[in-house]
């Protein structure tokens, strides 16, 4: 039987022996014997005393019944009410790899280390904002796929070598805490470049904490991590960031470097933290790998999750990261300006440098979305500017039959083209990531160079435009503020079930939680031999910059 509140698969429920004639020669009534009127998932809580009978439960208005497998439809018609939660506590296995051939990434937790750690049931229930309704909590069994699209020809890999599909544990809220929300203190913080949303992230997970679960120590860490051991956290709360997320940036400020593990670890137990909140990129993510096992490794009962930043969108498993979209429709109006730019000048050129360290997903998503680009620039093709099949060709023969031309670089592409000095290849920001040299800029000048040698006495004008702060340092759209919301409520759902060392995000469309480990190392790279890329080449008509 499905149980409509929870939506859980079949259950066993096993009962006692003098229950009522239902059950006759089952083992067990209920978890624990004869208690009446706590509260768990189901409102009103009775368990059941052994040797009742069926007219024993009459009574009462809700029942809930832990199971692990068969028919509980017998159980409810013992009830006058007839109204039943069934709780699906059934063990899954670690790696169900049969019989749908689904592997279960592992999610650590904190009873991983801490086995005596007890379960509480969810506050959430006595929340008279939520009532949940069926449905409301997510069983451990259900899992969001990894990927949903499959070749299932005989001979393509998946049916071929069998290989399990990858799923995730869905994000949600859990029937049972291991928190008890008056202990909690919580800390969030911010580390890396800014991006879209940030803000409403940490509005969303203090409102969260503070009006869901009831949480009152909420703490803001400055500065990104070098703040947990060399600034005074900040006491946050919902009246104080209530405006936050119309605002760009990140208002606990952020920095690059400063990864100090043990001073952050140290810095944690001794402000008391047990949650700890990480909004960041793939340098944060590698650090919360470090901090959530430097914390199982002292065995502390502090939970820590990450939340996936990033408007490079380089952050791999997930569908794309808060702020994408933002910045993707700022990009628009550079664009439109390169292209009005262009297009009022004689031989034209509009040249909009967006940003992306090693990945094109603005460039290339902008670029689609624009429809005035001629040719985008990403660092995952190999380009030229000379000879035949070369920029300077296809730019030749764009302005002879248009006029003007728009071109799109991301700011990672063709660095390995600019010179360097030795400094220069040595350079490295705070983080320890490569400075990058101004790709834009460089590109303007050798545009220049080449139309002045083999054009001299004809007009010609690049108009560069660099608008890649600006685009990060906008508040969130509509879209990306409600991802933020549910990727921060999702995060604080998981750290309340005990969850910890992982990252809450979107997986084709469903909120998931990924262990963090495995986020610090995906790396979401453009797949220049898929579809996306090839329709970039039909919009814009670049050449393949193939050197004969
Ligand atoms: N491999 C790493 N191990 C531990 N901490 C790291 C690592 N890489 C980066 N960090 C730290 O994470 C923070 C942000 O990293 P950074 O690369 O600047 O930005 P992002 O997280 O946005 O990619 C910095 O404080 C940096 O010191
Ligand atoms: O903020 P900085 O130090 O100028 O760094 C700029 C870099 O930050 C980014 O905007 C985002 O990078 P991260 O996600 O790694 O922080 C990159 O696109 C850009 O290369
Ligand atoms: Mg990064």
């Amino acid at each position: 039987m499905n149980c409509e509140r929870c939506r859980t698969m079949a259950l066993k429920v096993v009962a006692d022996a003098d229950a009522c004639d239902h059950f006759q020669g089952s083992d067990e009534l209920w978890e624990k014997q004869g208690s009446q009127g706590s509260h768990c998932c189901g409102r009103s809580l009775w368990y059941g005393k052994t040797g009742v009978n069926s007219s024993a439960l009459q009574g009462d208005e809700r029942i809930v019944v832990r199971g692990d497998g068969t028919d509980a439809a017998p159980l409810t018609s013992c009830l006058r009410r007839k109204e039943a939660t069934i709780l699906n506590t059934a063990k899954i296995p670690e790696n169900p790899s049969s019989p749908c051939s689904i592997h279960l990434q592992k999610l650590p937790h904190l009873t991983d280390y801490l086995p005596n750690l007890k379960p509480l049931p969810n506050p959430l229930e006595k929340n008279t904002l939520y009532h949940p309704p069926a449905g409301f909590y997510i069983n451990q069994s259900e899992v969001v796929l990894g990927k949903i699209i499959l070749d299932l020809s005989a001979d393509s890999e998946a049916v071929s070598s069998h290989s399990p599909q990858v799923a995730y544990s869905r994000a949600g809220p859990r029937w049972q805490v291991f928190f008890d929300p008056k202990d909690i203190k919580a800390a969030i913080v911010t580390c890396g470049g800014l991006c879209p949303g940030m803000n409403t992230v940490i509005r969303e997970l203090v409102v969260g904490l503070w009006e869901m679960y009831g949480v009152r120590q909420i703490y803001g860490v400055t500065a990104g991590y070098r703040g947990f051991y060399s600034r005074d956290p900040i006491e946050l709360n919902p009246k104080l960031v209530h405006n936050w997320h119309k605002l760009g940036g990140t208002a606990l400020e952020t920095s690059r470097g400063g990864f100090d593990l043990n001073k952050i670890v140290d810095a944690i137990e001794h402000h008391g933290f047990n949650q700890v909140y990480i909004i960041g990129g793939d340098g944060t993510m590698r650090g919360a790998v470090n901090i959530f096992n430097e914390i199982q490794r002292r065995k502390l009962n502090i939970a820590v999750a990450g939340i996936p930043k990033t408007v490079d969108n380089d952050i791999g498993i997930i569908d794309r990261s808060f702020g994408f979209q933002t910045a993707v429709e700022m990009a628009q109006q550079a664009i439109n300006a390169a292209h009005v730019e262009a297009e009022s000048a004689v031989n034209g050129i509009g040249l909009v440098k967006l940003m992306g360290r090693s990945t094109g997903h603005i460039a290339l998503h902008a670029t689609l979305s624009s429809r005035d680009v001629d040719c985008c620039l990403i660092p995952e093709i190999d380009f030229y500017l000379e000879g035949e099949g070369g920029l300077f060709e296809f730019l030749e023969k764009q302005l002879k039959e248009n006029g003007h031309a728009v071109l799109v670089v991301a700011e990672g592409a063709g660095q390995d083209m600019i010179p360097r000095t030795e400094a220069q290849k040595e350079e490295r920001d705070e983080s320890g990531n490569l400075v990058f040299l101004d790709f834009g800029a460089w590109l303007k000048s050798e545009l220049k160079n080449w139309w002045a040698r083999d054009h001299a006495n004809e007009l010609f004008t690049v108009k560069y435009i660099d608008p890649t702060y600006m685009i990060r340092a906008v508040p969130a759209n509509a879209t990306d503020n409600l991802y933020c919301t549910l990727v921060a409520y999702s995060a604080i759902h998981g750290v309340m079930a005990g969850y910890t060392g992982f990252v809450s995000g979107l997986i084709n469309g469903n909120y998931a939680y990924i262990p963090v480990e495995e986020v610090a190392h995906a790396r979401n790279e453009v797949n220049t031999k898929d579809h996306k890329w090839a329709w970039v080449r039909s919009v814009t008509n670049q050449p393949d910059f193939v050197k004969p």
